[in-house]
C-alpha cells in the first residue's frame, strides 16, 4: 500500500490487544491535516489509539504513519512534530506556571531564552500571565488543563493530540477551550482530539470518527453522519405546537414535496417541521449506546 505524503495520519490494519483483551481490531484509517474528533463510548478504545499514534505504547499488528513517520520505529523523530496533553493534565502542581513551561521547553531541546520567550506569549494568549508566579497546585481545573495545552505547544507542534480536553471542565472553561482549539486550527496546527461529548465533536470537528467494537464504525462531517443514519422525518404539529405525528421520509425532495402536497390537502389543520436525526440518534443508532450527557463526567480531578 502507498502512502501519500501530505497525509497527517495513515492507519491500515492496526491491532491492539492488552492480553486476551482486544480493543483494536484491523482500524483502518486517513487523515489529512485539520481538527479531527474521535468518538466513541466509555471504554471503547480511544486513549489506547491515541497512546499509540504518539508513541506512547506500541501495537500489535497493522502499519501506521504519522506525519510519515511510524510512531514505533521513528519514536524520537516524531516526539519533535507532536504533543499529548491527556484526560489527567501532566502539570507539575509544586512548579509555577511559567517554571513549568520551562521546564517542557527545556524537555524539547530550546534554549532557555528561547522558552522564556514562548512561555510568555502562550501564558498571555491562555490568560495565564497573571497567575505564571503562581504555584499550579494553587490553580483551578480550567487553568490546569490550559496551563497543560500552553505547555504542550512551547516546541510548536504540526499536530496536537487532546485526549478528552474537556472532561471535568465547567461550560464557560469548555467553551474558552474550544475557543483555545479553534484558535490553534486556524494558526495550521493540526489536531486529533478524542471526545464522548457530541456536542463537542460537531462544534469542533471537521471531521468526526466513531470508534466502536474496536474500529471505525462511521467517519465524515456532521451532517454526513447524520444522512448515514436515516432520512430526515416530517413532523405534524397541532395549534398548540404539540407533534401529532411523525412521518418517515426517503429523503428526496420529490418524495418530500409529494407527502407535503398530500398532507396540505388532507390535513389543513396542522403546522408541519421536516427534522434531520441528532447527532445523540446517530451515535445511538451506530453504537447501540446512548451519547454522553454534559454532566456526567464532571468527577474526574482536574
Ligand atoms: N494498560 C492496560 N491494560 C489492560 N487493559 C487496558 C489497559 N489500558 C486500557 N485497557 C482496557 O482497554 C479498553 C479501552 O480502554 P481505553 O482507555 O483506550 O478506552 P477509552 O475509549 O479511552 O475510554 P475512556 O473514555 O473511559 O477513557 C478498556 O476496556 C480498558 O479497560
Amino acid at each position: 500500500m502507498s502512502y501519500t505524503e501530505d497525509a497527517l495520519i495513515e492507519i491500515s490494519g492496526l491491532s491492539k490487544s492488552y492480553g486476551k483483551h482486544q480493543v483494536l481490531t484491523d482500524l483502518s484509517l486517513t487523515l489529512t491535516p485539520g481538527i479531527h474528533a474521535l468518538l466513541g463510548p466509555n471504554g471503547a478504545g480511544k486513549t489506547t489509539l491515541v497512546n499509540i499514534l504518539s508513541t506512547l505504547i506500541p501495537y500489535d499488528a497493522g502499519r501506521v504513519r504519522v506525519l510519515g513517520r511510524d510512531p514505533q520505529k521513528q519514536r524520537r523523530q516524531l516526539q519533535r512534530l507532536i504533543s499529548l496533553t491527556g484526560q489527567y493534565a501532566a502539570v507539575d502542581g509544586q512548579l509555577t506556571g511559567m517554571e513549568n513551561m520551562l521546564m517542557m521547553g527545556q524537555l524539547f531541546g530550546l534554549s532557555r531564552s528561547e522558552a522564556k520567550r514562548r512561555a510568555d506569549a502562550l501564558l498571555e494568549r491562555f490568560e495565564l500571565s497573571s497567575a505564571a508566579g503562581k504555584r499550579a497546585a494553587t490553580y483551578s481545573g480550567g487553568m490546569r488543563r490550559k496551563l497543560d495545552i500552553a505547555a504542550s505547544l512551547i516546541a510548536g507542534p504540526e499536530l496536537i493530540f487532546l485526549d478528552e480536553p474537556t472532561t471535568g471542565l465547567d461550560t464557560r472553561s469548555r467553551q474558552a477551550l474550544w475557543d483555545e482549539i479553534n484558535a490553534l486550527a486556524a494558526a495550521g496546527t493540526s489536531i486529533f482530539l478524542t471526545t464522548q461529548y457530541l456536542e463537542e465533536a460537531d462544534v469542533l470537528a471537521e471531521r468526526i470518527m466513531v470508534l466502536h467494537g474496536g474500529s471505525i464504525v462511521a467517519e465524515g462531517t456532521a451532517a454526513e453522519l447524520k444522512d448515514r443514519v436515516g432520512a430526515s422525518t416530517i413532523q405534524l404539529h397541532d395549534a398548540a405546537g404539540h407533534i401529532v405525528e411523525t412521518l418517515p421520509t426517503r429523503g428526496d425532495a420529490a418524495g418530500l414535496a409529494a407527502q407535503l402536497t398530500r398532507i396540505a390537502a388532507e390535513r389543513p389543520e396542522v403546522s408541519v417541521t421536516v427534522r434531520k436525526p441528532t447527532l445523540d440518534e446517530v451515535f445511538l443508532e451506530l453504537t447501540g449506546e446512548p451519547a454522553a450527557q454534559d454532566q456526567q463526567k464532571e468527577s474526574i480531578p482536574a
